[in-house]
């Protein structure tokens, strides 16, 4: 297959061009956040501070206490809580503010970090293997790492990092907390303020406070050390059958970060192999058809999904195939997403396999997912506003699938982008405020990507585009410039609190 064309003339439609890149405004660049500011360590300035901390009834780790505390003098006053309060710069007592010595805590979000591990006075606090245990309870951190795939070198270390995220999601549940702490020594270490998701409840709904990733962690945590899971330990899956972009910002890899962001496990039918960077695809590698059906068969077969959805598929051949074993086996919601090139304009579906699209996937669908262009493509209809995005759908519809979401991407540019929802009566319009930035790469793949996540987890067609809608908004806005074309729509505002731990230590092996 060619993979790139030059218009009508040659087959190629042009359609699928999209606005230059140099054309538009300025990326919104983001970053992850402050940097986090790492300093040597401050022994000698937490021993200095001891007498202070003592005074404050801090609970002083035993490698920076120096000698055993004094017995207190007879008569001496007996510390009360007013003055720890004051001592951590909180109210308490007719004086508030930090004792002598004691460095103000700094403020929450006011972006000010000791160095790693230390506590809000520069004490060092014990290393995360030591201090797992009170996360996970003792023991068996072996198997939950083993479990988790996590790094054996400290296996409660990685227990912890992983276990924080998830009670934190867990919100309430005092006694859970409790049972996976265990008892707290000392003040509450200071903790820095959480970066909130770019883009989060950009539509005044945010992601359920329950989070199916970080529940699903939890329960194996639990289940390792023997406790009763909290949730079942298997995650969803859903399957991406699709083609493999090298860039890694579209195609499968695209699909399998916003599966696992979206909380399922996400298994793959490879389609192609495309060479791709942010620039265009220069070459294609097609999958033998018969390969791509045997790779949903043994997944379908073995794993079981609850959704499953299509992406580039290449070829006539490879669509019958899909089509033959969709027909065969239970694939849950069955999302269509016709690409056919793309953003740069390169072919991703031969021309003759247009109609085998129309006539073998289509009707199979629960959802397709067309952006304009490809809603042209399909129905002959011109799709360059709000009315022509109703009537494409209408007119797709007529082909079988039970919904159609016609995308706006390429519509009326400069509006909110706003796409059109339709199951044969009702239509629905997503809108969302329309992201300023060239990097945009895997929007589409990104959208029914997290759409059929959803679906996997039983949420309604509705719902679950509502979600993969909010979903794609964020990426848009934590899309970042890889390369010197078009970059990638990004997925890090999901997994930013990673907890700011200490890695595990990597000491000299005794064995061998
Ligand atoms: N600049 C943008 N800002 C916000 N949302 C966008 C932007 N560009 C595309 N989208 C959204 O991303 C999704 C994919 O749209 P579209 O670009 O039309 O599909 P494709 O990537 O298949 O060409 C749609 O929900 C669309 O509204
Ligand atoms: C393998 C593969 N699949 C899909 C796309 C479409 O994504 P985009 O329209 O953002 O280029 C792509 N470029 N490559």
């Amino acid at each position: 297959m060619p993979a790139e064309g030059e218009g009508d003339d040659d087959g190629r439609p042009d359609e699928h061009e999209r606005p230059a890149v140099g054309r538009q405004r300025g990326p919104v660049r983001r970053g992850p956040g402050a940097p986090v500011p790492r300093g040597p360590h401050r022994r000698d300035a937490a021993a200095r501070r001891l007498p202070a901390l003592r005074r404050a009834g801090h609970a002083l780790p035993a490698r920076v206490r120096p000698r055993p505390a004094r017995p207190r003098r007879p008569g001496a006053r007996r510390a009360v809580r007013g003055d720890v309060r004051r001592a951590r710069g909180g109210r308490g007592g007719r004086r508030a503010g930090p004792a002598r010595g004691v460095p103000r805590r700094p403020r929450r979000g006011a972006g000010r970090r000791g160095p790693a591990g230390a506590d809000h006075a520069g004490v060092r606090r014990p290393p995360p293997h030591r201090r797992a245990h009170r996360l996970v309870g003792g023991g068996g951190g072996g198997r939950a790492a083993l479990l988790l795939g996590l790094p054996r070198g400290g296996p409660r270390a990685a227990a912890a990092v992983v276990a924080r995220p998830a009670l934190r999601a867990l919100g309430g549940g005092v006694r859970r907390r409790r049972l996976l702490r265990g008892r707290r020594r000392g003040p509450r270490p200071h903790r820095p303020a959480r970066a909130r998701p770019a883009g989060a409840g950009a539509h005044g709904e945010r992601l359920p406070h329950l989070d199916p990733v970080r529940v699903d962690v939890l329960g194996r945590l639990l289940a390792a050390r023997g406790v009763a899971a909290v949730s079942g330990g298997v995650p969803p899956r859903a399957l991406t059958v699709a083609g493999s972009d090298s860039g890694g910002g579209a195609g499968l890899q695209c699909d399998l970060r916003t599966f696992l962001c979206c909380g399922v496990h996400g298994a793959t039918a490879v389609t192609a192999v495309t060479v791709q960077d942010s620039r265009g695809v220069t070459g294609v590698h097609e999958v033998p058809a018969d390969v791509v059906a045997a790779q949903v068969e043994a997944v379908v077969g073995d794993i079981g999904v609850g959704a499953t959805k299509t992406g580039m598929l290449a070829s006539a051949p490879i669509i019958e195939a899909v089509a033959d074993v969709v027909e065969r086996l239970d694939v849950g919601p069955f999302v269509v997403d016709p690409v056919c090139a793309s953003m740069h304009g390169s072919r991703l579906l031969r021309p003759d396999a247009l109609d085998a699209l129309r006539t073998r996937l289509l009707p199979l669908a629960t959802l397709v997912t067309p952006n304009a262009p490809e809603a042209r493509l399909l129905t002959g209809l011109p799709v360059t506003d709000r009315a022509g995005q109703v009537e494409a759908a209408r007119a797709l519809h007529a082909l079988g699938p039970r919904w159609v979401l016609v995308k706006g991407g390429h519509v009326a540019e400069g509006e909110p982008a706003v796409d059109v929802l339709f199951d044969g009566e009702r239509v629905l319009e997503l809108r969302a405020p329309r992201v300023a930035t060239p990097h945009t790469h895997g929007t589409g793949d990104c959208l029914a990507a997290a759409t059929t996540a959803w679906l996997a987890q039983g949420l309604d067609v509705v719902e679950a585009v509502r979600r993969g809608k909010q979903y794609v908004t964020a990426a848009v806005v934590d899309a970042y410039p890889a390369g010197a074309g078009a970059g990638p729509v990004g997925h890090r505002w999901r997994v930013r609190d990673w907890p700011a731990e200490e890695p595990p230590a990597a000491v000299p092996s005794t064995a061998g």
